[in-house]
């Protein structure tokens, strides 16, 4: 791998005197798409924004690759539902944008529709849309997601990170992203990291699963839902005389 994008080296964050994250070791490269998994409280919003900066470490130390641009998708937007606002204007909030670049943010996110409409008449669903479209105007070399589906239905969140993947793509950002859509979100990761005040366990979606310490967190049952999600949408590229050998395998070790 390249020179990492961000590195964090025995970071921990407290408040007061509660310690949120112990000695947590992390990088991410360029174009890679990694999830942090863990219970309520295990600190996983907490080092999103280590890495924003905009939470301090108690120790050790994180750092940026020079000229480092990030995005940021929040999990909901704190607005006045009063306000009349349009998806156009907000996305020239703060900094002001040109129509053209408002334009292919909206396209990239998936919405290209809806620059006209008001943001309190969004469904959730558009929202977010339009919150990756305000985090893609920094053309971002990394894009943080802080549970950025809650409250969509498994077919909005499943499109929602379809759409990531996509622009991973097209873009080669990197993305850290931190949700509870276990079985969604698993198999679109290069990497997992399963936290709990400290790093559990780490690595691939399959190692992850797999590891005593995730199960324990999560049970077994995430794990054949996994499976399920890898039939559904990997299937297709498995080689057609193995597929059946692969179902066989992830059925068992779901079982
Ligand atoms: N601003 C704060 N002041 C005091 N304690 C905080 C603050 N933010 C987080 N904490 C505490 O730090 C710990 C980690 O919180 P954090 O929000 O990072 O967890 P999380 O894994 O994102 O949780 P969730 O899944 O519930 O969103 C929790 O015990 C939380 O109560």
């Amino acid at each position: 791998m390249s020179r990492p994008l961000i590195e964090a080296k025995g970071l921990s964050v407290r408040y007061g005197g509660a310690t949120a994250l112990s000695d947590v070791d992390f990088s991410i490269g360029r174009g890679e798409i990694v999830t942090v998994v863990g219970p309520n409280g295990s600190g996983k919003s907490t080092l999103l924004r280590a890495i924003v900066g905009s939470e301090r470490p108690f120790a050790g130390r994180i750092t940026r690759a020079p000229g480092l641009r990030l995005g940021y998708v929040p999990q909901r937007l704190a607005i006045d539902p009063t306000l009349p606002l349009t998806v156009r204007r907000f996305l020239g909030l703060p900094r002001r944008t040109s129509a053209a670049a408002a334009q292919e943010a909206l396209e990239r996110a998936g919405v290209p529709d809806i620059s006209t409409r008001q943001v309190a008449g969004l469904s959730g669903g558009q929202l977010q849309r339009v919150l990756l479209a305000r985090a893609l105007l920094a053309e971002p070399d990394l894009l943080l997601l802080d549970e950025a589906t809650a409250g969509l239905d498994q077919p909005g969140a499943a499109a929602f990170y379809r759409r990531i993947e996509d622009l991973r793509a097209e873009t080669g950002c990197a993305v850290l992203m931190v949700s509870h859509d276990l079985h969604v979100v698993m198999s679109a990761s290069d990497r997992v990291i399963c936290l709990n005040g400290h790093i559990c366990c780490e690595g691939t979606p399959e190692v992850v699963a797999e590891a005593p310490d995730y199960r324990r967190l999560f049970g077994e049952g995430t794990q054949g839902a996994l499976a399920l999600y890898r039939h559904e949408h990997r299937g297709h590229r498995h080689d057609p005389g193995h597929h059946h050998h692969h179902h066989h395998d992830d059925a068992r070790a779901a079982g």
